[in-house]
């Protein structure tokens, strides 16, 4: 882990109140999947390439539409209000100051048009996506979209790893379920069916298919990423009808404790997409060298989502500027090691399992 980030971790566990440090940090049963995504980066290695003539290195990457400065992107997070009293305004902040994307969510508790309003006051065109879960109700759906596409939101990302609310073990130790007076998911209210000037439940829902997708991509032209894929053949559907692109997830650990780490499941993802939209990575993603191992494996760019809330947590906006530029510059480092000048340099010939007899293909 990049030492920054270890240090803004340990101020946010010792500045959050306890429970609220739980709900961020913890994961779903025993946490074998949120401990064994960082473990899945340990076991793999680098074959640096050299004497490439890599001078001059150009960080950015294109994203559905949007350019990242660097292939760090924020991942959807709730609740940021439980770590700072500007909450996700501040993280808007430090994201469009990095010149990144970020993934705003559903149950953010500032409302996603006051979001793309701070990230555009920093930077004209700052790139906010809006992550969404699929509401049984249709209607809700659309009002979600509507919300986002006013706001200015540039794409649309579908969270599907949730058919029903992983177990979290540490909030139900802790009796957390709500947030606390004052603080709502802003984006659920007013819609329809809720009470009027209150918000609605985020509902899950197991019946979803690929038919709601559908739906929700002929109500939109906003690109649609389809987040929290692990199958390959989930990949190869998700192609097939027509999305823009996925983001290889297990939630963090937050859902299935039994689900591989995405950096294991990558490769699958990649071959089966073959190219034909973007795959993106999170999970577990804490230093340079992950980035480097996952855009070595075919990610066209990873997301972060716990070290953000560190960041915001520990100080606030200028956390969140401390966390994404330590990922920028340590992996600018990475990259010049490894003798690439882009993102794109970097080759799957490159990874290689630690502990594992072999050479390089
Ligand atoms: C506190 C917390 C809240 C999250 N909330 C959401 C959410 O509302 N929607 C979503 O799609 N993913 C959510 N995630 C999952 C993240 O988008 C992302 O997949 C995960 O945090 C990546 O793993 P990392 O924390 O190891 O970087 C949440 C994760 C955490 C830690
Ligand atoms: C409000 C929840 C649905 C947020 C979430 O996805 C999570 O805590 O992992």
């Amino acid at each position: 882990m990049i030492p920054v980030l270890e240090r803004l971790e340990r101020r946010a566990r010792e500045t959050l109140d306890p429970v609220h440090y739980d709900y961020f940090a913890g994961g779903a049963g025993r946490e074998v999947a949120l401990a064994g995504n960082e473990a899945a980066f340990r076991s793999l290695a680098l074959l640096p390439r050299v004497l490439r003539g890599a001078e001059s290195r150009d960080l950015s990457v294109p994203l559905l539409g949007d350019r990242a400065s660097m292939p760090v992107l924020v991942a959807p997070t709730a609740f940021h209000r439980l770590a700072c009293p500007e909450g996700e305004l501040a993280t808007a902040r430090a994201a469009a100051a990095a010149g990144t994307v970020l993934m705003t969510g559903m149950a953010s508790t500032v409302e996603v048009s006051a979001v793309t309003g701070a990230a555009r006051a920093v930077r004209a065109d700052a790139a906010v996506w809006f992550q969404l879960y699929l509401q049984p109700e249709p209607e809700v759906v659309t009002a979600l979209v509507r919300r986002a596409e006013r706001a200015g939101c540039t794409a649309l990302v579908v969270t599907v790893d949730s058919p029903v609310f992983g177990r979290r073990r540490r909030d139900e130790r802790n009796g957390f379920r709500d947030l606390p007076p004052g603080l709502a998911a802003e984006n659920m209210r007013d819609l329809p069916g809720g009470p009027p000037g209150g918000t609605r439940d985020i509902a899950m829902s197991p019946a979803l298919s690929w038919d709601d997708l559908r739906r929700l991509r002929a109500r939109t032209r906003l690109p649609v990423l389809l987040k929290g894929v692990l199958h390959p053949e989930d990949a190869r559907s998700a192609v097939a009808e027509g999305v823009d692109g996925l983001l290889v997830s297990n939630h963090g650990g937050r859902q299935l404790d039994a689900a591989a780490a995405p950096i294991e499941a990558l490769p699958g993802i990649v071959a089966a997409v073959g190219g034909r939209v973007p795959v993106l990575l999170d999970g577990g993603v804490r230093s340079g060298s992950d980035v480097a191992v996952a855009l070595a494996l075919g990610a066209r760019a990873v997301a972060v989502g716990r070290p953000v809330v560190w960041g915001l947590a520990a100080d606030g906006e200028a956390g969140v500027r401390s966390v994404l530029e330590a990922f920028r510059e340590d992996f600018d480092h990475v990259l010049a090691l490894c003798g690439g000048r882009v993102p794109a340099d970097l080759a799957a010939d490159q990874v290689v399992r630690r502990g594992a007899w072999g050479v390089a293909r």
